[in-house]
């Protein structure tokens, strides 16, 4: 796919729908940006507001506010929809979502159902959403974004805690994309050599930092919306590449890293040592633990 051609559907019109929108508006290959929220006024107050960025900016990108039932010409839908409720979960905050967001991915998954194009869902807990989206939907090309956003913050704490250059660090961060994350300590390198990683302090720093950012700004959402970006350019083959998304891996969706050859994925485990295998056994019980806990009205009947 060359040129500018591209239209992406955004769902939700909040924090990170309304970054993903911004960025696609600065690309050279979308075309127009389909938007739906819970309310029609919110998404064509976010049409309104980026048809003055693209006036001003001289973007020839086309905005539109449109139902979910209109988005089967797009190319790609991106998921952000969050429902109105009160997270109070102290630990483990992304899987506070479940109760509310659950009911919210599966309608959608009901009126997406047959869509043909790629899906990239946002709303958390991600993984357990990927999941409720793909087998309710069907829809194949389906990808979770989470623990893209994990690796680039792993790579940034620990180039900072080395005192490196970040371009010299590589690593990555698998799993679920929560309190269960995965650091492939035993594969990072720096500067190609192995690393002596503190597993443990990058693991809080991994956890504390979003909450930090909600902290302070209410709702994190330009490094969502990077992977996001960096997502839709894998899956539809604008960018080849290795990149962290959530799919199905032996039965449960989580983390896990692809390599993206004109929009066709391949897994790309890097080795576990014993210790990160069973963090990742940890992270798919917890997973499926979750997923099995939903309501049957949202699991029961679909394929598995
Ligand atoms: N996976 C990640 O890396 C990552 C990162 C950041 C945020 N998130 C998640 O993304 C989701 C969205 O976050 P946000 O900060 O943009 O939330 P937000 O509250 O700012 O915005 C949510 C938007 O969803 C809309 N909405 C609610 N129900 C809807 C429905 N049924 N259909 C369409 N739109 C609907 C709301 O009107 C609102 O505009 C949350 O679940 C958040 O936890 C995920």
């Amino acid at each position: 796919m060359t040129g500018r051609k591209v239209t992406i559907g955004v769902v939700g019109a909040g924090a990170v729908g309304q970054t993903v929108a911004m960025l696609l508006t600065a690309t050279d290959w979308c075309a127009r940006v389909l938007i739906s929220s819970r309310t029609g006024d919110s998404a064509a107050a976010l049409v309104a507001d980026l048809e003055d960025l693209q006036q001003v900016s001289g973007s020839p990108v086309r905005t539109h506010a449109v139902e979910v039932a209109d988005m089967g010409v797009c190319h790609a839908i991106v998921l952000a929809p969050r429902a109105a409720f009160t997270n109070r979960h102290e630990r483990d905050v992304r899987m506070g979502g479940l109760a509310a967001n659950a009911p919210v991915i599966h309608t959608l998954a009901r009126d997406l159902g047959g869509y043909d194009g790629t899906v990239i869902v946002v709303t958390n807990p991600v993984d357990v959403l990927t999941r409720l989206f793909a087998e309710t939907s069907g829809c194949r090309r389906t990808y979770g974004v989470g623990s893209h956003t994990d690796s680039a913050r792993y790579r940034l704490l620990l180039a900072e805690h080395l005192g490196v250059p970040v371009d010299v660090v590589d690593g990555r961060v698998i799993g679920e994309h929560g309190d269960q994350a995965v650091i492939c300590a035993s594969t990072t390198r720096v500067a190609g050599m192995p690393a002596r990683v503190p597993v443990h302090a990058l693991h809080a720093a991994l956890t504390d930092r979003p909450q930090r950012i909600t902290a302070g700004l209410g709702r994190a959402r330009a490094g969502c919306a990077g992977a996001v970006l960096a997502a839709l350019q894998h899956t539809l083959g604008l960018a080849d590449g290795l990149i962290e998304l959530s799919v199905n891996h032996e039965g449960t969706w989580l983390g896990i890293p692809l390599h993206f050859t004109a929009g066709q994925p391949s897994v790309c485990l890097p080795p576990l040592s014993p210790g990160e295998a069973r963090a990742l056994a940890a992270a798919r019980a917890k997973v499926r633990s979750a997923y099995d806990s939903l309501p049957a009205h949202l699991t029961e009947g679909v394929p598995t």
